[in-house]
């Protein structure tokens, strides 16, 4: 029998927070196919964990802590936070492999960003397993060519999102926000409900959305009645009318006595807005006995992407 001590491969595992938008102002398509955006991002408590173990190839693997996924998650290259992570190597001209390690809470294509999440923890993960010190503005570069979303991962808080939805800037919320989320057993995929848009909203919408003063207002206040009046969407009837469903979730939320209810970026995942915790067990248990199987409180606004732990028995 051997006694020899065989020391664990570094290991670094990064948690990153879920999103939604307060109000998503969409604009006329751009030449290069995507839509000008004015978005107020949150992020919500509503993870995923991702860990990357140093490895000779690259590899994937995915937990679904949350149940049965609405979408497939790929399990190899095409995976985000394996993307991510090459992207960031290449960035450096540094070559190495990870075995990449998902812990998934975020509903898959619902509408919560939880691609990007996972992308911006791979990001943030591989910075530190292979020490290389990546500035702010490098990272938040590279999220943004990994996708829109990605940037917003990175930042949490509350933060206003404009461009393609990629460029963000923190903004005041002094709000302790708790929302019901209500996932879906369906998946919503975000260029579909892009299209949608198009076809219903097409050449009328605007070239440059623009936020509403008064939800700004509310978030600075911390008003939950304001931000009950203030909260939008753009891209919800073009989501209605992919999955007409939907509208049963709304009509369950109003009478389960949320203060608003509003669908998750591109969707099919509903948020119901509440005055505070004990509002938000109320409106949770309600949305049960109504036969919702997928209904989670979850407070915001959150920290984004943080490392959670170090294994480096390396150094
Ligand atoms: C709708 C939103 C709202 O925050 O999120 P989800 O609800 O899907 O999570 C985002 O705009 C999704 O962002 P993300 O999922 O990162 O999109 P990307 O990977 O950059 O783009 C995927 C596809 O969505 C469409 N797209 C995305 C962003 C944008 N401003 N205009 C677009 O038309 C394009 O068809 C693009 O090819
Ligand atoms: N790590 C990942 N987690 C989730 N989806 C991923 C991942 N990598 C690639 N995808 C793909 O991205 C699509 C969008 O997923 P997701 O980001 O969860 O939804 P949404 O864009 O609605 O917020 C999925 O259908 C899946 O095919």
């Amino acid at each position: 029998m051997s006694l020899a001590y065989e020391p664990e491969p570094p290991s670094v595992t990064v948690r990153a927070p879920a999103k939604i938008n307060l109000h998503l102002g969409v604009g006329a398509r751009r030449d290069d196919g995507f839509h000008p955006l004015a978005t107020v991002y949150q992020a919500v408590g509503l993870y995923d964990d991702v860990t990357l173990t140093l490895d000779e190839e690259w590899g994937v693997s995915v937990r679904h802590d949350a149940g049965r996924p609405a979408a497939i998650v790929p399990l190899d290259e095409q995976n985000l936070a394996v993307r991510a992570a090459q992207m960031l190597l290449a960035h450096h001209g540094v070559d190495g492999a990870a075995a990449v390690h998902i812990r998934k809470s975020i509903p898959v294509a619902g509408g919560m960003a939880g691609g990007s999440a996972d992308a911006a923890a791979a990001l943030v993960a591989t910075d530190r397993l292979f020490d290389l010190e990546t500035s702010d503005d490098d990272l938040l570069a590279v999220a943004a060519r990994l996708g829109s979303d990605v940037p917003f991962a990175l930042l949490g808080g509350t933060a206003i999102g404009t461009g393609r939805g990629e460029l963000v800037e923190p903004i005041t919320d002094a709000g302790s926000w708790w929302w019901v989320v209500v996932g879906s057993d369906d998946a919503l995929s975000t260029p579909q409900v892009y299209r949608s848009f198009d076809d219903l909203v097409g050449a009328g919408a605007p070239t440059e959305p623009v936020l509403p003063p008064a939800l700004l207002l509310a978030l600075e206040t911390g008003d939950v009645g304001a931000l009950a009046d203030h909260l939008g969407n753009d891209l919800a009837e073009p989501a209605l009318r992919l999955l007409p469903t939907l509208r049963d979730t709304f009509d369950d939320a109003a009478a389960a006595g949320a203060r608003a209810t509003l669908l998750s970026g591109s969707g099919p995942t509903v948020l119901l807005l509440c005055s505070d915790g004990s509002h938000a067990r109320e409106v949770t248990a309600a949305m049960a006995e109504r036969g919702h199987e997928h209904v989670v409180a979850v407070p915001a606004p959150v920290s984004g992407t943080h490392v959670l732990d170090v294994l480096d028995t390396l150094s």
